[in-house]
């Protein structure tokens, strides 16, 4: 099964409760929320405190993409605002211990992700790949909702799934960045199987009937 989990970065701010609601009578799988600390990327996001504030607007898994240099101190205020799945990234500077990391995560009852730029080569994850849920191979350099597929990105996603085979057969691996109706496809056959729909959902029109068109997309590719 593809999972969909729309990420709400270009969602309406100023309507947050609704735009999630749409998103969840759509029928998304998860929910992502992009949290950015203006340091690992130039921009700022949410916290903590909004995260918690969603919860009561979707029983969904939360998965929580961090772009923030220190995650360590940050892990169980996420915990506690209830994310279902943590992913840090491995190019952060306080992921330097990265399997302490990834441990501290799965300590607090989550599941553990850790994400790789376009510049990042994946097989730097192949030490920790068996205690990782999931791998995050962002398809566009972070920091900003909107931006266009690199299409480089496909040979890594096909060299994690042939690395899972060996390490972690049932590791998920997530794309994230200009996924659009033109590019999961040769994501999915590369062998991710998390899609992260950004701004091709929440276009400011209609994010509820964007869900449904993907999940329908999905389902049909499965039969
Ligand atoms: O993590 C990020 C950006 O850093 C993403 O989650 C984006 O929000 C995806 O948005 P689109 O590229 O799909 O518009
Ligand atoms: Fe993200």
């Amino acid at each position: 099964m593809i999972v969909l989990s729309p990420s709400i970065l270009t969602a309406d701010f100023g309507n947050l409760q609704e735009e999630v609601e749409k998103a969840v009578r759509g029928g998304c799988d998860w929910l992502h929320l992009d949290i950015m600390d203006g340091h690992f990327v130039p921009n700022i996001t949410i916290g903590p405190m909004i995260v918690k504030a969603l919860r009561r607007y979707a029983a969904i898994p939360f998965d929580v993409h961090l772009m923030v240099e220190n995650p360590d101190g940050l892990l169980k205020l996420y915990a506690d605002a209830g994310a279902d799945i943590v992913t840090v990234h491995q190019e952060a500077s306080g992921c330097r211990h990265l399997h302490r990391t990834i441990q501290h995560i799965k300590e607090l009852g989550l599941k553990a992700g850790c994400a790789v730029n376009p510049g990042t080569p994946v097989e730097l994850l192949e030490p920790v790949l068996m205690d990782l849920d999931m791998v995050l191979i962002m398809t566009v350099n972070p920091g900003f909702g909107g931006q266009s597929f690199i299409p480089s990105t496909l040979h890594k996603i096909a060299r994690l799934r042939a690395m899972a085979e060996k390490w972690k057969p049932d590791l998920l691996i997530q794309v994230d960045g200009g996924i659009n109706a033109a590019t999961c496809e040769s994501v999915i056959q590369a062998g991710a199987n998390v899609l992260v729909v950004g701004s091709a959902i929440f276009d400011g029109v209609d994010p509820e009937g964007n869900v449904r068109k993907y999940k329908a997309l999905l389902e049909r590719r499965e039969d």
